[in-house]
């Protein structure tokens, strides 16, 4: 069954268009990623399927169940935000429970459900303490847990790891995706971080300017980006675009070459001058000027030991470049 559908979902706000003509589909147990530069939208399309928003135009479709009239909580929807929205008053299991007390759910209920969502978090230790003695990570935690326990058909995450520091982002990261995977749950989640988006996703959807650029698996959309944009919004470091001869690039566009796909090579085709080194222990990143004066990144091994101000020449397997056009549009004669 399908989790969700959006039909030429529009939304605006006044006579700004935010949000124009979204055709999706989330597969049953699906965990799917809106992705994309600040301010693109993905925030306010996860408040449409939430009801937070309503739809200027368009469907939305939870488990097959036209929702634009009905409100948030009937949705069969629950919703994990940035800011954790905890209770500060109410301890950990209070907060975690207080959804369903107020649908009047038997106390048996209540109590096995906030249980299995404490055991599955791992925080049985902290289940009496008030949000202010818990750190942001476990803050978290327990706003995931109030959303476990509604057993949602779809969970709807905004931005859950922005407040937290590197080290929990990651490990909160694989948290959520371990969870995907024990409630085998239909799940959408809303980042600007591409290394989220990478590492999360079943299917990340590139949002630009209140549109879908592209839908697709992770390795597809990094393998066979339909444009530009998408090209140079997914890869760390970003894809590099070249717009000079010597090379052969479409009139007026640009030729794409991954940082991974450049090695330095005597006799390369492209010439320049290392400019900065980054060394990151296990890859080292290169920025290179071009003779043509355009900035090149270059990933190599990481105990290289090039050095700034050194000379360097650069080539790379014509199969892994892009050409992409005027428009920005991906080119496939020649190249790709
Ligand atoms: N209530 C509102 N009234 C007017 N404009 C709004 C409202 N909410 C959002 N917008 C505008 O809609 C656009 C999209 O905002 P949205 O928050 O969905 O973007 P986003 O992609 O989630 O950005 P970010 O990554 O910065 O959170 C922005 O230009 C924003 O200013």
């Amino acid at each position: 069954m399908t989790a969700l559908n959006l039909t030429n979902v529009c939304k605006s706000f006044g006579s700004v268009e935010v949000l124009k003509d979204i055709n999706l589909t989330v597969e049953e147990g699906e965990f799917v990623v809106f992705v994309g530069p600040s301010g693109c939208g993905k925030s306010t399309l996860l408040r449409v399927i939430a009801g937070l928003e309503d739809a200027t135009k368009g469907t939305v479709n939870i488990g097959g169940t036209v929702v634009n009239s009905i409100p948030p909580a009937k949705r069969g929807i629950a919703m994990v935000f940035q800011s954790y929205a905890l209770y500060p008053h109410l301890s950990v299991r209070d907060n975690m429970a207080l959804c369903l007390k107020q649908e009047k759910q038997p106390k048996l209920v209540i109590e096995e459900r906030v249980n299995k969502a404490v055991r599955m978090l791992d925080l049985g230790a902290y289940i009496d303490r008030r949000p202010s003695d818990l750190s942001g990570g476990q803050r978290q935690r327990v706003a995931i847990g109030r959303a476990i326990v509604r057993e949602p058909k779809l969970f709807l995450f905004d931005e859950p790891l922005s407040n937290l520091d590197a080290a929990l982002r990651m490990n909160t990261r694989i948290e959520i995706a371990e969870l995907h995977r024990t409630l085998s749950a239909s799940m959408i989640y809303v980042t600007h971080d591409q290394t989220e988006a990478m590492t999360l996703a079943d299917k990340i959807v590139v949002l630009r300017d209140g549109r879908v650029e592209q839908v697709g698996s992770p390795m597809e959309l990094y393998n066979n980006p339909a444009n530009q944009f998408v090209a140079g919004f997914l890869g760390s470091p970003a894809m590099n675009f070249l717009t000079k001869a010597p090379l052969s690039i479409p009139k007026n566009g640009a030729l794409g070459i991954r940082p991974e796909h450049l090695r330095a090579t005597k006799g390369g085709r492209i010439k320049g001058t290392v400019t900065h080194v980054e060394r990151l222990g296990g890859d080292t990143n290169l920025l290179v000027s071009t003779a043509q004066q355009e900035a090149l990144t270059v990933r190599i091994f990481g105990q290289d030991g090039t050095r700034v101000g050194e000379e360097i020449e650069l080539d790379f397997d014509d199969h892994a470049a892009f050409a992409f056009d005027h428009e920005k549009q991906r080119v496939f004669a020649g190249h790709g």
